[in-house]
C-alpha cells in the first residue's frame, strides 16, 4: 500500500503518469519557511510524510515540498495576488531554481533526496504580470507560476527535471523508492 501525503492535485497527477496505485491523504502539519532550499524542501517533506505515516502501519508513505529560490530567498505559495505580484516582478528575466524535496516513511524507516531545477523567465511587464496573475494560476503554486499552465510563454529555457518544477521529480521518486526497497516500475 502506498500513500500519497497531499493535497497537490499536480503531485496526484504525477504519480498516476507512472501507473502508481495510491491513495492520497493531506497532512496539517506546521511546515518550515526560511532557510536553505535543499533544506526546507526535504525537512517539509518528511514532516508531511511522518505526520501520514504515523495513522498508517506497513505503508509507504511519498511527502514532497516544492520551492522556488532566487539568491538568497526562498519563495513558496503567495498569501495574496499582491504577494504573487511582487514574486513574480522578483522572478522576471531571472534565472532561478526550483527544489523539490522528497521523503518516504516505511514505519520508522526514512529515505530523503531532493531534486533541482534551472529555469530561465523571459522579463515580464507589469501588465503581462497582472494578466497572469488575473489567470487564477499562480495562487497555490510556489513561486507563483505553473510551468505547466499559461506562464509557459515566458519559460526560456529549464534545464533539469521538468516533473520537478510541477512538483514531484519522478525519476528522484523511482530511484528512492528502490532504495527504499519499492518498484515502481508499472511498464
Ligand atoms: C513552481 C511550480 C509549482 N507548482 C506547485 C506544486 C505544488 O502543488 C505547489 C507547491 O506547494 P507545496 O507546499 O510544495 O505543496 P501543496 O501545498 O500544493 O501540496 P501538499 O503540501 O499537500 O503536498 O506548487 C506547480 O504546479 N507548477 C510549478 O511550476
Amino acid at each position: 500500500m502506498i500513500i500519497l501525503a497531499s493535497a497537490s492535485p499536480r503531485r496526484k497527477e504525477l504519480l498516476e503518469q507512472i501507473g502508481c496505485t495510491f491513495n492520497c491523504e493531506t497532512s496539517n502539519a506546521e511546515e518550515v519557511k526560511t532557510g536553505i532550499p535543499q533544506e526546507v524542501v526535504m525537512a517539509n517533506a518528511l514532516i508531511k510524510a511522518k505526520d501520514i505515516a504515523a495513522k498508517h502501519k506497513d505503508t509507504l508513505v511519498i511527502g514532497a515540498d516544492t520551492v522556488v529560490a532566487l539568491d538568497d530567498a526562498v519563495y513558496g505559495k503567495p498569501k495574496d495576488t499582491e504577494d504573487a505580484f511582487s514574486m513574480l516582478k522578483t522572478l522576471s528575466g531571472k534565472r532561478h531554481f526550483v527544489y523539490t524535496g522528497l521523503a518516504l516513511v516505511y514505519n520508522d524507516k526514512v529515505w530523503q533526496d531532493f531534486a533541482v531545477t534551472q529555469v530561465d523567465m523571459a522579463d515580464m511587464s507589469d501588465v503581462e504580470i497582472k494578466a497572469y496573475i488575473k489567470t487564477g494560476e499562480p495562487m497555490d503554486k510556489a513561486g507563483s507560476y505553473a510551468v505547466q499552465g499559461k506562464i509557459a510563454i515566458f519559460i526560456k529555457a529549464l534545464s533539469g527535471s521538468y516533473s520537478n518544477v510541477v512538483g514531484l521529480p519522478l525519476h528522484k521518486l523511482y530511484q528512492l523508492a528502490q532504495k527504499a526497497g519499492f518498484s515502481l516500475l508499472n511498464i
